[in-house]
């Protein structure tokens, strides 16, 4: 289980100190589905950014399945997000010198737990067969953003992050790629938290949170 409490995030601009969290917590099980929605500025990055380990906080702690992530060192900060922790963020992170199958099997392989039967497993539901061979640059934005869930999820990760996953692509696309998340969150039994727009997709998901003011409303 995800477990966040009241957590705490500012930043120094040259205007001043902005305090985007001012008191976030939530709480998301393993298997369970949330919509994490809010004004473009609310915040919702900023928590993603926290929640994945890839930024501190500046108070508040998270807890990944009994693992308190604050005061972690960096060494294993980073070990918890390449093991425990799968994110589709908008930039993608595809690496380009590997092609398709190696971005896929990358963070597994880095863990120590790569599953070719489950990787080939993706390759299917994910329609990327095809393209195994191809190299980053050599696909489509949708087709990118499938190897990006694919290598996401194949570490079967506790925590699942994705902000904005559908955000360009078509709508038609969008509801096959948000179908198969939704449906590989719950078969490996992730906790799953959604940045989205799209008040349809909102309502596709087990519970929605809404950031307004740097906190949950
Ligand atoms: N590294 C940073 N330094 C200074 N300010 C930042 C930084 N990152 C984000 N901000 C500010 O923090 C606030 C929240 O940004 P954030 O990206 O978390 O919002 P968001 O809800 O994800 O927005 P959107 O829906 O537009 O993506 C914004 O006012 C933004 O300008």
């Amino acid at each position: 289980m995800l477990s966040a409490t009241d957590i705490r995030k500012g930043y120094a601009t040259r205007e001043g100190r902005i305090d985007v969290l001012r008191g976030v917590s939530l709480e998301v099980q393993p298997g369970e589905a949330v919509a994490l929605t809010g004004e473009s500025g609310s915040g919702k990055s900023t928590l993603m950014h926290c929640l994945g380990c890839l930024d501190s906080l500046d108070a508040g702690d998270v807890t990944l399945a009994g693992t308190r992530l604050d005061g972690l060192g960096e060494a294993e900060r980073a070990e918890i997000r390449r093991d425990r922790i799968g994110v589709v963020f908008q930039s993608l992170n595809l690496i380009p010198s590997l092609d398709v199958r190696q971005n896929l099997a990358f963070q597994a392989r880095l863990s120590g737990r790569l599953d070719i039967a489950w990787i080939e497993e993706l390759t299917a539901r994910l329609g990327l067969e095809e393209y195994l061979d191809r190299y980053p640059e050599e696909l489509s934005g949708g087709q990118q953003q499938r190897v990006a869930i694919g290598r996401a999820v194949a570490n079967r990760p506790e925590l699942l992050l994705a902000d904005e996953p559908t955000g360009n692509l078509d709508e038609e696309t969008a509801e096959r790629v948000l179908d198969l998340m939704l449906d590989l969150a719950r078969e490996t039994g992730a906790a799953f938290l959604m940045v989205t727009h799209s008040e349809r997709h909102a309502a596709r998901m087990d519970r929605q949170l809404h950031l307004e003011r740097g906190r949950i409303a």
